[in-house]
């Protein structure tokens, strides 16, 4: 009965921009995706990257996998180790996401929430790898967290999209040139959340 809280704040907020931010809910089964989920807690080769932030060395506060195509390019600088080869429940969760994204991916990156002071972050995928305007297929399973996006050019253009279990997110168009995006800290209890994004690596 606990997934149920997972829903309780659904939510977005008014004038999302639909042309780079496409929200599909209950793309997975709710129960299907408590399987998956706790599974890739468990069995995924979790790590925690430590970055270089004005001198100093940070740790993310996160943790994450990167899964590839066996000749995928390794091409950021931040995962530097060889890509792990899919998994049967990776796979599972690609064949449901292609078709809807209209995309056939050839990389994915997990990243595990452990509670509200996980986090990610404002950011763009931007790498040169990643194309001009890639499409990325989001998938959230667990704590609806909210996914918050600003205009690069103007910091108070804001908007926010609760991804709620089970639910795709598209981010497509000119998501990556012009906006950046977030999951914020929270001081609320929060419950685990795993999330795994889609890519097209060239
Ligand atoms: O956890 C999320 O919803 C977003 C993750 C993200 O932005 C990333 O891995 O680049
Ligand atoms: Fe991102």
């Amino acid at each position: 009965m606990e997934q149920l809280s997972f829903f309780k704040d659904a939510g977005q907020s008014a004038g999302l921009p639909t042309e780079v931010l496409e929200y599909l809910p209950n793309v997975f089964d709710e129960e299907l995706g408590s399987q998956l989920m706790e599974r890739f807690i468990a069995e995924t080769p979790w790590t925690q990257k430590v970055v270089s932030m004005y001198d100093k060395q940070v740790i993310t506060p996160r943790l994450s996998a990167w899964y590839a195509d066996a000749n995928t390019y390794d091409y950021s600088s931040l995962r530097k180790s060889a890509p792990n080869i899919w998994t049967p429940e990776l796979l599972i969760i690609k064949n449901i996401v292609e078709p809807i994204a209209g995309v056939m991916f050839n990389s994915v990156l997990l990243n595990y929430y452990r509670d509200g002071s996980d986090s990610v972050a404002w950011h763009s995928d931007n790498e040169k790898a990643l194309g001009t305007h890639p499409t990325i297929a989001s998938v959230t399973f667990g704590q609806v967290r909210a996914f918050d996006i600003r205009n690069k050019l103007n910091h108070s253009e804001k908007y926010s999209v609760k991804l709620e279990h089970g639910s795709l997110l598209l981010m497509k168009g000119n998501l990556q040139s012009n906006w950046d995006h977030r999951i914020a800290k929270s001081t609320k209890a929060m419950k685990p959340r795993l999330n795994l994004t889609f890519r097209v690596v060239v």
